[in-house]
C-alpha cells in the first residue's frame, strides 16, 4: 500500500465508524464491538505501513493537529500551580505528546495515558503496547493505573473535561473524590444528544471548541478571577 492510501483508508474508516460512536439509538452494548473493530483495524493499519518513530515529530508538525484555543493558559496555568493534569485519550498516546510538545506545553505535570506505539530496535512501528483504549474502557485504564493517581491523594477536587459519555468515568482512579465538576463538550448531533450529556454532565458546553468555559472555571478555582 502506497503512503497516500493510509489517510484514505482511516479516513473512510472514520466515515465508517463515527457515525455509530455518535448514534444516540444505539446502546453502548451495541457499539462498543464497533468501536474495538475501529480501533483494532486503524491499529492494525499503521503496523502494516512500518511507520518510522523519527517521522512522528514530522508527520505532527504537518498535520493540521492543534490543541483547543486556550490551551496556553490552561497548562501553563496549572503548571504554574503544581496541579496535576491528567490526560486520558484512546487516541495514540505518542502523537498527543508530540502535539503537546510541538505546542511547547508538555510541562512536568502532565500525565498522558492512551494507546501507546511499540517501535523495534530500527524504529519501524512493531505493535500497539498494553491493552487498547477505547472510548469505553479509559475507567479499566484509569483503575489499573491507580499508581499514577498516588500523587492525587492529597487533590480531592477534580475538573474533568469531556467529549465523550465515556469520559465521564476517567477519575474513577482517583481515591476519596470530595468534589467533581464535570464538563462536556458537545459538538456533534447536538439536539439528539443534549439530553443524555445534561444528565451527566455539570455543564455542558454546545460547539464550543475553545478553552475559555474551562479556563475561567480554573481561575476562579485557584483564586484568579
Ligand atoms: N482509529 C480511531 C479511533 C478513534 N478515533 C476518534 O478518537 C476519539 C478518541 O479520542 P479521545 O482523545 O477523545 O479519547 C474517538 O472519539 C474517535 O472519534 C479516531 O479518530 N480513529
Amino acid at each position: 500500500m502506497g503512503k497516500d492510501v493510509l489517510p484514505v483508508i482511516l479516513k473512510n474508516l472514520l466515515d465508517t465508524y463515527y457515525p455509530i460512536e455518535i448514534d444516540s439509538t444505539r446502546s453502548v452494548d451495541e457499539k462498543l464491538p464497533l468501536m474495538v473493530e475501529w480501533w483494532t483495524r486503524a491499529h492494525d493499519l499503521l503496523v502494516e505501513q512500518r511507520i518510522k518513530k523519527d517521522l512522528l515529530a514530522t508527520a505532527v508538525r504537518e498535520s493540521e493537529a492543534m490543541l483547543r484555543d486556550g490551551y496556553q493558559l490552561f497548562f501553563d496555568h496549572l503548571y504554574e500551580h503544581s496541579i496535576p493534569l491528567l490526560i486520558f485519550s484512546a487516541g495514540i498516546g505518542d502523537i498527543l505528546e508530540e502535539v503537546i510538545r510541538q505546542a511547547g506545553v508538555f510541562h512536568p505535570n502532565v500525565k498522558v495515558f492512551s494507546n501507546y506505539m511499540d517501535f523495534d530496535e530500527s524504529g519501524v512501528l512493531k505493535a500497539f503496547k498494553g491493552e487498547l483504549i477505547h472510548i469505553y474502557n479509559k475507567r479499566e485504564g484509569a483503575l489499573l493505573n491507580t499508581g499514577h493517581f498516588q500523587e492525587l491523594r492529597t487533590r480531592p477536587n477534580v475538573l474533568l473535561l469531556g467529549d465523550s459519555l465515556g469520559d465521564l468515568t476517567m477519575a474513577d482512579g482517583v481515591q476519596d473524590i470530595e468534589n467533581i465538576l464535570k464538563i462536556g463538550f458537545l459538538n456533534d448531533k447536538v439536539e439528539e444528544r443534549k439530553q443524555s450529556y445534561m444528565d451527566s454532565y455539570d455543564i455542558v458546553l454546545l460547539k464550543d471548541e475553545t478553552l475559555e468555559v474551562s479556563n475561567a472555571i480554573m481561575l476562579y478555582l485557584t483564586g484568579n478571577k
